[in-house]
């Protein structure tokens, strides 16, 4: 489904990732863990089409998004949304959220998914069903983003995310701005959200424990290099990479 071949990206002379490779698989969640700077967002960033590697491929359903341009990129570009850690970032401040959550839908009036099929020329139904689909009550669609809790927010921000049923979704410290109490009520969405709609998550954060709850799978990225790729149940083997292991103790010790 998704898949990252060889890709190198350097910024002047900073070479930010190194040959990195990696598949996932239609309905996989891939967890990317690595220290501060090790190229994490960058990554991201390549996989939404925002920038251009410098050498590999990076292929989505088999679409080079880098050999796309205009209206086919535009078009390719809706099979792949992302979740931020802030939600502020997707929320427009000045819309109600019923707006914001739909605004994607609006920019592809030809996408109908499949759950919103019957709704699809009514925005405010089209607005009611996604909050449902988060868990927010209809009566928050009238609500500015401030008037909001952050739990809320982030689930405004995953409905909106989720509207153009894509079929990835890179969640980049989907909860690292969260309460915790409130943290594990939204992993739990996205579990369930990701089973409804057989979505793949690209998972990045540097919330250990949240990564191996979530993911089939961790990839660990050190310096812009892949140094390990693993199922989450072996996290405490002893093959694990010593890099692997020192994020461990170190998460571990907090
Ligand atoms: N547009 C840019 N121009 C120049 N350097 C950049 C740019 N984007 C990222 N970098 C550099 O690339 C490196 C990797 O940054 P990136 O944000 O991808 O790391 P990260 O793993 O996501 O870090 P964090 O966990 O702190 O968010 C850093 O040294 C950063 O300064």
């Amino acid at each position: 489904m998704l898949q990252v071949k060889n890709v190198c990206k350097s910024y002047r002379s900073n070479k930010v990732l190194n040959d990195v490779s990696f598949q996932i698989q239609q309905g996989e969640c891939l967890g990317l863990i690595g220290g501060s700077g090790s190229g994490k967002s960058t990554l991201a960033k390549l996989i939404l089409g925002l920038d251009q590697s410098d050498r590999g491929q990076i292929t989505l359903n088999g679409i080079d998004f880098q050999c796309l341009k205009g209206t086919e990129l535009r078009k390719a570009r809706r099979h792949v949304q992302v979740v931020f850690q802030d939600p502020t970032a997707s929320l427009n401040p000045k819309l109600p959220v019923w707006k914001s959550v739909i605004e994607s839908l609006e920019n592809y009036p030809d996408v109908v998914p499949s759950f919103l099929k019957d709704v699809r020329n009514d925005k405010k139904q089209m607005a009611e069903i996604l909050l449902e689909k988060v868990g927010l009550n209809k009566s928050l669609l009238e609500r500015y983003p401030h008037q909001l809790s952050g739990g809320q927010r982030q689930r405004a921000a995953i409905a909106r995310g989720i509207s153009l049923q894509p079929s990835l979704l890179i969640c980049d410290e989907p909860t690292s701005s969260l309460d915790v109490s409130i943290q594990a009520q939204i992993l739990n969405l996205l579990k369930e959200l990701r089973e409804e709609f057989n979505m793949s998550y690209l998972f990045i954060s540097h919330d250990m424990a949240a990564v191996r709850y979530i993911c089939e799978r961790m990839a660990v990225l050190k310096e812009g290099m892949l140094v390990d790729l693993f199922l989450s149940e072996d996290l405490f083997s002893k093959r694990r990479h010593p890099y692997t292991r020192r994020l461990v103790e170190a998460a571990a010790e907090n």
